[in-house]
């Protein structure tokens, strides 16, 4: 089996791979943010990617997004988690608690979210964003693990770099959104229409700035995902090790382009085919 990991700020590796190499891929997208960390880990092929490169060189508007994901279709993933730092907008949770996104707001202005257009046009379903095959899994092995957790939450994405004025913290909050970061639109997106099933788990770094007294800043985050980063590499570790390739058979990421594809076939171009084959050759 084979499962992809992305990791956001403050995850940078995984511990504990063996026969360790590093893959770097070109793809129809450009270039990924960095060589895909390939090894084995409880028996299984790994393929980590740091998200903003080596050394955080990527703003989250400038993360190659349909690069990275190509890439992991590319190496054939069966599932990508998504490893973020986010903050918290409920009380409830708590600076180093994990939460399992199970819902998408889409705040971004900026960033290229489909690998259709130029010669080909697809809707996928996007309602249930997240895998909730994966979802469960990575849930049981926090509640395993004792990490604290919330079953399903609400990520909003800005579109950053700089984080929101208190006036947009407080509207975002009172849209009941539960934690907010800069990455994970279009990622999710596009590993959907991959049909690669994706799971984010999101490590709640602050308050964000809705609340009194708080403020938000890198250090901050940092500091709450050093301190809280052995239980995202515990989480990992419980999740490989328990899930198995049927796990995932009835994901809904699986046939998400199933029906999607709107363009006649007769009008997809070589060109086209070429530069989508891995996502289309079996549903045109
Ligand atoms: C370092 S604070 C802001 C930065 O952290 C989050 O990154 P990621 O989602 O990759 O963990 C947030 O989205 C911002 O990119
Ligand atoms: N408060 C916040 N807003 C946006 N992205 C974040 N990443 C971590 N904390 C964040």
């Amino acid at each position: 089996m084979k499962i992809g990991i992305i990791g956001g700020s403050g995850l940078y590796n995984i511990e504990g791979l063996t026969d360790v190499e590093e893959i770097y891929l070109e793809t129809p997208f450009g270039k990924p943010s960095d060589a895909y960390i390939h090894g084995k880990l409880e028996g299984k092929d790994v393929y980590f990617l740091p998200r903003h490169g080596r050394g955080h060189v990527y703003l989250p508007s400038e993360v190659p997004y349909r690069a990275n994901i190509y890439g992991f279709k590319m190496l054939g993933v069966d599932c990508i988690i998504s490893v973020s730092a986010v903050g918290s907008m409920k009380e409830e949770i708590k600076p180093g608690d994990f939460v399992i996104v199970t819902q998408f707001f889409d705040r971004t202005k900026n960033r290229p979210s489909t690998f259709f257009g130029n010669g080909i046009v697809a809707h996928i379903p996007f309602d249930t964003p997240t895998c909730p095959l994966l979802n469960e899994i990575i849930y049981n092995a926090c509640v395993e693990e004792g990490i604290p957790v919330h079953k399903e939450g609400t990520y909003i994405c800005i579109e950053g770099p700089q984080f929101s004025t208190k006036a947009e913290s407080k509207i975002y909050r009172s849209w009941g959104v539960d934690v907010i970061g800069m990455t994970n639109i279009p990622e999710a997106k596009l590993a959907r229409e991959a049909e690669i099933p994706y799971s984010s788990v999101a490590l709640a770094t602050d308050y964000d700035v809705w609340k009194e007294g708080e403020e938000v800043n890198v250090e901050k985050v940092l500091e709450t995902m050093a301190k809280n980063i052995e239980n995202a590499k515990r989480m990992l570790k419980r999740v490989i090790k328990n899930i198995k390739p049927e796990d995932l058979e009835n994901s809904p990421a699986r046939t998400a382009l199933v029906g999607a594809i709107q363009t006649k076939p007769e009008y997809i171009t070589e060109e086209v085919r070429k530069r989508l084959e891995l996502l289309i050759k079996d549903r045109i």
